[in-house]
């Protein structure tokens, strides 16, 4: 992937198996989430392609899957409840109990207008917004950014939530090991828009290792 003639990401390869969740961890600027915006069809790959379960990733495809962008912005003149029924509105996948449940567990407050939300809020109502949704992949772009401890401990066992219920895949980008190191299947890492290591999390818990470590390895 090229962009404004700076090579971002170059030969990069790896497969996420259905009804696991895959971390994409690395520094800064490593091409994360350029690398979700190609998956989920917001950019187009300079070549090379992306398979959805096993179709050509474009528009057929993005009704299969939920993605929170990094940085994305809702309209701050909703209130979160007016969001919420617009996205019902949006999404044919859009599942009402799940929502309802949704905005319990990550304390969303109704009747807030989204403008006045801190980053956190606004982060839990993205997030809810892309839980709702009953589509088989979910793409979450650093959806820890500004959000306090509790309120990570939450978002991570709504993920737990989510997959209880079935066989839904999940693709993480985010530098918050620790709420997910217990989560994650499969970890790629990706430096310097290479993939450095693609790792199973339990084999690497069978020679002893922790997420953390293994990130320290691959990295330092
Ligand atoms: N539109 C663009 N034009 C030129 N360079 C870009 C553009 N978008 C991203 N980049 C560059 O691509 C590289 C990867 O950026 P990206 O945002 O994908 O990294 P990241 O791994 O998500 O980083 P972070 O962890 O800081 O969010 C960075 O060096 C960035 O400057």
């Amino acid at each position: 992937m090229k962009l404004r003639k700076k090579e971002i990401l170059q030969n990069v390869t790896f497969s996420v198996k259905q009804g696991s969740i895959a971390g994409l961890l690395g520094p800064n600027g490593a091409g994360k989430s350029t690398l979700l915006k190609i998956c989920s069809g917001l950019a187009e790959p300079t070549s090379g392609s992306v398979r959805i379960f096993g179709e050509p990733a474009g528009v057929p495809t993005l009704g299969k899957m939920a993605f929170l962008p990094d940085r994305g912005k809702l309209p701050g003149w909703l209130t979160a409840g007016e969001w919420l029924g617009f996205a019902s509105q949006l999404y044919p996948d859009w599942d009402e109990a799940r929502a309802e449940r949704l905005v319990d567990d990550l304390r969303i407050q109704l009747g807030s207008p989204i403008g006045t939300l801190s980053r956190g809020e606004e982060m839990r109502l993205q997030l809810a917004s892309c839980l709702a949704r009953t589509s088989p992949l979910i793409v979450l772009d650093e959806p820890f950014t500004g959000v306090d401890m509790i309120s990570r401990e939450q978002i991570a066992s709504s993920v737990v939530a989510e997959l209880a219920d079935g066989e839904r895949t999940f693709l993480i980008a985010t530098h918050d090991i620790r709420e997910m190191e217990q989560l994650f299947d499969t970890l790629i890492f990706l430096g310097g828009g290479r993939v450095q290591a693609v790792d199973d999390v339990d084999s690497l818990r069978e020679y002893g290792k922790s997420v953390e470590s293994r990130y320290r390895d691959v990295f330092s």
